[in-house]
């Protein structure tokens, strides 16, 4: 089979699906300009999707990889995460070749968006698949004519097997912001991050790879631009209050997000920033 990209109802919200030749895949929702599956060619899903997640086109859908901007969580003032992850994108480029697929999301400011947050903006995110990784990258332009500060992340719901026997590595001796603990600032002494309870943590200036590691499977995840890494779950009792959660879902997820948190980035009118995701299965 040839590479393809195909439009497609996703629960009632407009997706494409990306295939390769080689028969990796991904599907693509226009609400939220999010990534809802990934599965690298001749391998299994590796983003979580729950199974409750609601597609009414208003709330942000539960699972894949949201995009937050231009605010982080509840740093600010705005709705919590911003409003890119609750707006319908467009398709701005699709394409494919022989090895690879790739399509291009943008949104841009409209009255909604400057009634929110009175800023002209433009966003793209694209989404490469190639046999075993997945590269997402998001690039903000100022388009208006006052400078603004934004934070944000690639929240990425990963697929684990069972979070208690997942190791995340890569994030030894840095400072993490524990928002599970008021905000403390601490340092990582562990090799590898354990899930076993409530996890809300923003690590600041990550520069190195990560490695989610599971008893049979890896998977590399390579941050640039976005200076943090924010790694989220639940655990029991917040999943058992998110409505669209199952109760048993912070078992089979982990999220490793790419972001911007720490530090809101500044931009003059005009000015272009970047960042980019890459997941590759091992
Ligand atoms: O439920 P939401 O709005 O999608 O947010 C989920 C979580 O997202 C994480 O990125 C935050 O660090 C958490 O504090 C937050 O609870």
């Amino acid at each position: 089979m040839g590479p393809s990209i195909d439009t497609l109802d996703f629960h009632g919200v407009p997706a494409l699906r990306l295939a390769t030749r080689a028969g990796a895949r991904a599907v693509v929702s226009l609400f939220g300009g999010q990534v809802l599956s990934w599965a690298p060619a001749q391998g299994e899903e590796r983003l979580y999707l729950s199974d409750r997640a609601v597609f009414d086109g208003h709330t942000p859908i539960r699972g894949g990889v949201p995009v937050c901007f231009p605010q982080f969580a509840g740093q600010g003032a705005l709705p919590k995460h911003g409003f890119a992850r609750n707006r319908e994108w467009s398709v701005a480029e699709q394409r494919t070749g022989d090895d690879f697929a790739l399509v291009t999301l943008c949104l841009g400011d409209d009255e909604e968006t400057r009634a929110l947050w009175p800023q002209g903006f433009a966003l793209e995110l694209s989404v490469i698949v190639e046999e075993s990784r997945l590269d997402m990258e998001l690039d903000v332009q100022n388009t208006g004519d006052t400078p603004f500060d934004f934070t944000t992340a690639l929240h990425t719901y990963l697929r684990v097997r069972e979070v208690e026997e997942s190791r995340l590595e890569g994030l030894y001796g840095l400072t993490y912001s524990d928002t599970a603990d008021g905000g403390k600032l601490k340092r990582e002494s562990g090799e590898a991050v354990l899930v076993e309870d409530e996890t809300d943590r923003i690590y600041h200036n990550s520069v190195r790879p990560l490695l989610v590691r599971e008893y049979d499977r890896s998977l590399g995840i390579n941050n640039e631009g976005f200076p943090d890494v924010v790694v989220w779950n639940p655990w029991e009792e917040r999943c058992a209050a998110l409505s669209d959660m199952p109760p048993d879902g912070f078992r089979r997820m982990l999220c490793v997000e790419a972001a911007a948190a720490h530090h809101p980035i500044h931009l003059a009118p005009g000015q272009r920033w970047w960042g980019r995701q890459t997941l590759i299965a091992l």
